[in-house]
């Protein structure tokens, strides 16, 4: 068993969300500010319903961190849901009737196979740990593996590059090109198409309907060789694209130009290698997106990753009462139209915990001092190669 391991826990309107890391090294500056920062950008985005504004995601420190510095111990987190105060009798854990028992499954959603698999027929059960509400959690322990990497010279963001019908133009952006997209609304780097997103998610709101997207995480100064191509397991992109799939509603995964490159020539698609005294080799292009059998090659890491339209929809598709047995057209209280902008911070936090793994694995080390000076060894080592 390695020694990197996180877990989740907690219910969408429950009393709040519990999280824990172990495997990061002590020394790592660590403080609520920055994890509040991520989880602040996650609440941003044009599209969010009513449930953003009842929120206001601020974490707790439980474990692992003193005096603004991590302790090599694992690191304990919760979020308090303040919807909790809409709920507290209907989510107590004391024995008691429930009230606000959900019996009609939104097509698209985990309501009913979740219902069937577990034998609740309080479909309440199943969506309020199905729901992406879980994900704040998530960013938390990602703005942790941020906080590792950091020190390291490793940056990771993203940006949105289609909402709907409406895609941003395509490009190879710098990390403060990435950076700028946080001003826009949407998460967009060229603002150009900002606008037309906005009024794409005004007209599907207008319908009762939701929308769907794309976008890219980029991570900039990894080192040559992490991941491997020795066994299934140990190639990167095999575990990127596990932990993007895992958030709710991501349906695929691209790397580098990815399925473009289906369709194109190899001499279109290859990155040709370069080699320069003193600074040894690098690539003079990055269509492979960062990495080459499984492993970083020491350019960009870019993944994009397509989000399903949400499934709660004010005009909604059939179904039928788990109950009655009776068709009906479900009357929906709240929904987002779309969450695509927060999705890149969901992204680039799974992004983030799966490289600050593989970071471990390769170099070791059980305080920040110690892996930084191993990765600055290994640095030597590429370039002389
Ligand atoms: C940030 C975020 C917000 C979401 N908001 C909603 C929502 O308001 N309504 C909804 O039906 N689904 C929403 N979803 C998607 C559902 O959680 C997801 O579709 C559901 O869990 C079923 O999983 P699947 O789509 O992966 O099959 C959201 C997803 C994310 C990542
Ligand atoms: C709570 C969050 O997202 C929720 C994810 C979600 C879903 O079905 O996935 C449904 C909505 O929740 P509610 O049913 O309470 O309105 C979203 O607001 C969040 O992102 O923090």
């Amino acid at each position: 068993m390695g020694t990197w391991h996180w877990l989740t826990a907690g219910e969408s309107h429950g009393p709040g969300l519990v999280g824990i890391i172990e495997g990061v090294p002590a020394g790592v500056p660590l403080t609520r500010d920055m994890i509040n920062e991520d989880l602040a950008r996650r609440q941003k985005g044009y599209g969010r319903g009513g449930r953003m504004a009842i929120e206001r995601d601020m974490v707790d420190i439980w474990g692992g961190v003193r005096h603004g510095r991590t302790l090599g111990s694992p690191v304990a987190l919760t979020i308090q849901n303040r919807d909790f105060t809409n709920w507290a009798e209907s989510m107590s854990p004391d024995p008691g009737q429930p009230d606000r028992v959900v019996t009609r499954p939104r097509p698209g959603h985990a309501d009913l196979v979740g219902g069937i698999k577990y034998g609740h027929r309080d479909l309440r059960n199943v969506l309020e740990r199905a729901s992406a509400r879980e994900t704040t959690m998530r960013v938390a322990l990602g703005a942790v593996a941020r906080a590792f990497l950091r020190p390291l010279g490793i940056e990771v963001y993203g940006h949105v590059t289609r909402i709907g019908p409406v895609s941003a133009p395509a490009g190879e952006w710098t990390l403060e090109d990435i950076r700028r997209a946080e001003e826009s609304p949407v998460r967009v780097v060229d603002d150009t198409v900002a606008a037309a997103m906005m009024a794409a998610i005004d007209q599907a709101k207008e319908a009762g309907d939701t929308l769907g997207g794309t976008f890219e995480v980029v991570a900039f100064g990894l080192p040559v060789g992490l991941g491997s191509y020795v066994q299934w397991h140990r190639r990167l992109e095999a575990r990127l694209g596990a932990a993007l799939l895992s958030i709710p509603a991501m349906k695929g995964v691209e790397v580098g130009t990815g399925f473009e490159q289906a369709g194109q020539e190899g001499s279109m698609v290859h990155d040709a290698i370069w080699w320069e005294e003193g600074q040894g080799f690098r690539r003079l292009s990055n269509r492979a997106g960062g990495l080459e059998g499984g492993m970083t090659t020491g350019m960009p890491l870019t993944v994009r990753v397509g989000m399903k339209p949400l499934s709660t929809l004010m005009s909604p598709l059939g179904s039928f009462d788990i109950e009655t047995k009776e068709p009906f057209l479900a009357q929906v209280e709240r929904s987002d139209v779309t969450a695509v902008p927060a999705a890149v911070v969901i992204g680039e936090a799974m992004v983030m915990l799966v490289l600050a793994e593989a970071i471990l694995e390769k170099f070791g080390g059980d305080s920040l001092p110690e892996v930084q000076d191993r990765i600055r060894r290994w640095q030597e080592t590429v370039r002389e190669f």
